[in-house]
């Protein structure tokens, strides 16, 4: 075990995580910088990080490993910074932005021989922003991109990729084109079409104002992600512009042919287009995190009566079972509703839906 010291800039759901993950592990020495200085300072209060920087080169100086977690722009613009710096040692720079041909772009250019520049996205994440949401478990399991870059010295992803580890997550090296073409359709693209139902759906409640009452399962899990940082998500779009205009172009052409269905009644064909979209959908990998994030889902019915969500609660607490999230789906006043609770194994999923089963509760596991 070598203990190194890891400067994180950029403190927030992503540098948060991968501070929390590291320093659970006791190996290494982290630092952190943020531009905004009361995040450093509830970083240093919450045990994120063992030291607190206000100034970016100071703490990159002493670093060994730096990871830049803040926005692609302002990613960017610290990689250019650290250009400047005259390193006493050899260190490794990586990012967790989520479009990589700019970066990279970036990263190439570099002539300071004492970088070892190594892009890196991990596919999880979530809708919230800021270091309070950050969780040292966020990227478990999840599919860790790296992307080297020209200059990389030998054995530097293998170090990287050790430090890494303690986020749990599995590595996959891409390149920059091929990363960016694939989450622009697996996640860029899905994020805009999220937010676009909900101005779809914001449009229509002007003639209909009781539209968001009937918002209920479906539309709350196709648009939950239209719930991030807006800006976050423009930086992304702007990053990652030529492929989304161009999934953009594809989009509108296939939902023309959708519509030609729909407006002459072929049937079978519209079939034949769901079926083949549920197969693909069903089929793709459930039993990882990845880029699809999936977890051990169950779903129960419950009455919309005080106590209802702590009984169930309950139950699986007296048998010691850890619930990772719960969400309360389409519950109304007075009518059933259904809580979807997630848990981290199969085996706990399983045994949750047995204790519920047997205590007379309606649950299922939907596949
Ligand atoms: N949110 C996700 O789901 C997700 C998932 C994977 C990767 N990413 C990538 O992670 C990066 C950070 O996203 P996030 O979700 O953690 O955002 P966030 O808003 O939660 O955190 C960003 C942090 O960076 C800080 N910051 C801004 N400019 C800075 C600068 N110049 N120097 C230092 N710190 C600065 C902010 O103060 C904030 O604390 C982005 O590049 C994003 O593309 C996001
Ligand atoms: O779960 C979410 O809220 C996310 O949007 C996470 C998500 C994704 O699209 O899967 C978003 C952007 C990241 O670059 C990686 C992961």
């Amino acid at each position: 075990m070598v203990k190194r010291t890891i400067l994180i800039a950029g403190l927030g759901l992503i540098g948060g995580s991968i501070a929390k993950a590291i320093k659970q592990s006791n190996e290494h020495h982290i630092l952190g910088y943020d531009v905004n200085e009361p995040t450093v300072q509830y970083a240093l209060t919450n045990g994120i990080i063992h030291e607190g920087y206000q100034r970016f080169s100071e703490a990159a100086e002493k670093a060994d490993i730096i990871i830049l977690a803040a926005p692609i722009s302002e990613t960017i613009s610290l990689l250019q910074q650290l250009q400047q710096i005259a390193f006493t040692k050899d260190v490794i720079v990586t990012d967790v932005s989520s479009v990589k041909g700019p970066v990279m772009e970036a990263a190439n250019k570099i002539e300071n021989e004492r970088i070892s520049f190594i892009g890196g996205h991990p596919m999880a994440g979530s809708h919230k922003m800021g270091i309070e949401a950050s969780k040292a478990h966020l990227f478990e399991n999840a599919i860790y991109v790296l992307t080297p870059s020209h200059r990389c010295k030998e054995g530097k992803v293998e170090i990287l990729k050790d430090v890494l580890k303690h986020t749990k997550c599995k590595f996959v090296v891409l390149n920059p084109t091929e990363h960016d073409e694939m989450t622009g359709v697996i996640s860029h693209f899905p994020h805009l079409i999220a937010s676009s139902l909900v101005q779809q759906a914001k449009k229509w409640e002007k003639k209909h104002n009781y539209l968001p009452n009937l918002a209920a399962g479906g539309f709350r899990d196709i648009t939950r992600i239209a719930s991030s940082n807006p800006k976050l998500w423009q930086d992304i779009f702007y990053h990652n512009r030529e492929k989304l205009s161009a999934l953009l172009s594809e989009w509108i052409d296939e939902m023309k042919y959708v519509k030609g269905f729909i407006d002459n009644n072929r049937k079978e064909e519209m079939i034949t287009y769901l079926e083949q979209a549920k197969k693909y959908r069903d089929g793709l990998p459930t039993k990882e995190k990845g880029a699809i994030p999936s977890f051990y889902d169950l779903y129960v019915d419950i009455r919309d009566q005080p106590g209802a969500l702590a009984s169930v609660v309950l139950l699986l607490a007296n048998k010691n079972i850890s619930i990772k999230n719960i969400e309360i789906l389409e519950i109304r006043e007075g009518i059933t509703g259904v809580l979807r609770l997630s848990f981290y194994t199969e085996e706990t999923q399983k045994a949750s839906l047995d204790i519920l089963l047997h205590h007379g509760y309606e649950a299922k596991i939907i596949q």
